[in-house]
């Protein structure tokens, strides 16, 4: 019978196992949250391959410098080849929900210029249907209430992240019960509402490969075509 692995060991296990996609002298895009932590543990190790990082937050900026990784701004470079994060939620289309940290719009943006989008998961994140984990929303602060109603309209509860603002200075609605039938065109759908940044929907622009992690070992999933 295999051993119980505790979520910690299954997130170090799939970071290390990100690590093998990291290719010498490439600038590669690091994403934030508990398993993107591991990962910037597992890089300490070959830090020395690595020519530099462009980071989806704050917190992740800070951790990569504290390592010896130098961070560059996304303006500063026309290419990365892979983007490593994590996901709150992930599919067998390696369709995802994400931002349950609140990085979501960076991650969104810097996973548009990756090459490569590599996930790593433990298997708690593993579903068939997204939309059990609340979606998060980041809106532009005085339009909060007029996305709250129409989410509401749209069949979903919006909650307001109070406390929280984003790197971007906006806020969060943390939406439950959005029937998620067709995620790129929710996707699409949320994106059109004014005054809308971002939704953590990533199904237009799904992961590539997803390194999903259990008591069994580390599964690679790559995304079907
Ligand atoms: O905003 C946060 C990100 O989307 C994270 O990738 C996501 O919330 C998963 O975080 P964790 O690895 O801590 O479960």
């Amino acid at each position: 019978m295999p051993a119980v692995m505790s979520a910690d060991a299954l997130k170090r296990a799939v970071a290390e196992a990100a690590i093998a996609y990291v290719q010498p002298g490439e600038i590669l895009g690091v994403g934030t949250g508990s398993t993107a932590n591991a990962f910037i543990d597992a890089l300490a190790s070959i830090k020395g391959r690595v020519r530099a990082a462009v980071a989806s937050s704050e917190a992740t900026r800070k951790r990569l410098e504290a390592i010896g990784i130098e961070v560059v701004d996304l303006n500063q470079v026309d290419r990365i080849s892979i983007y490593v994060d994590g996901a709150d939620e992930i599919t067998p289309a390696l369709a995802m929900i994400k931002g349950g940290g609140g990085a979501l719009t960076r991650e969104k943006i810097v996973a548009a210029l990756a090459d490569k989008f590599i996930c790593i998961a433990d298997a708690s994140k593993w579903v068939t249907t997204l939309g059990t984990f609340p979606l998060p929303i980041e809106v532009i602060p005085m339009a909060r209430s007029m996305i709250a109603r129409e989410l509401v309209r749209m069949g979903g509860s919006p909650v307001y992240r109070t406390g929280f603002v984003t790197d971007n200075g906006n806020v969060i609605l943390d939406t439950y019960g959005l029937h998620i039938s067709d995620p790129v065109a929710l996707e699409q759908r949320l994106n059109n509402l004014t005054g809308v940044v971002t939704n953590g929907l990533f199904a237009a622009r799904p992961a590539d490969i997803l390194l999903l992690g259990s008591a069994e070992g580390v599964q690679t999933h790559h995304r079907p075509t």
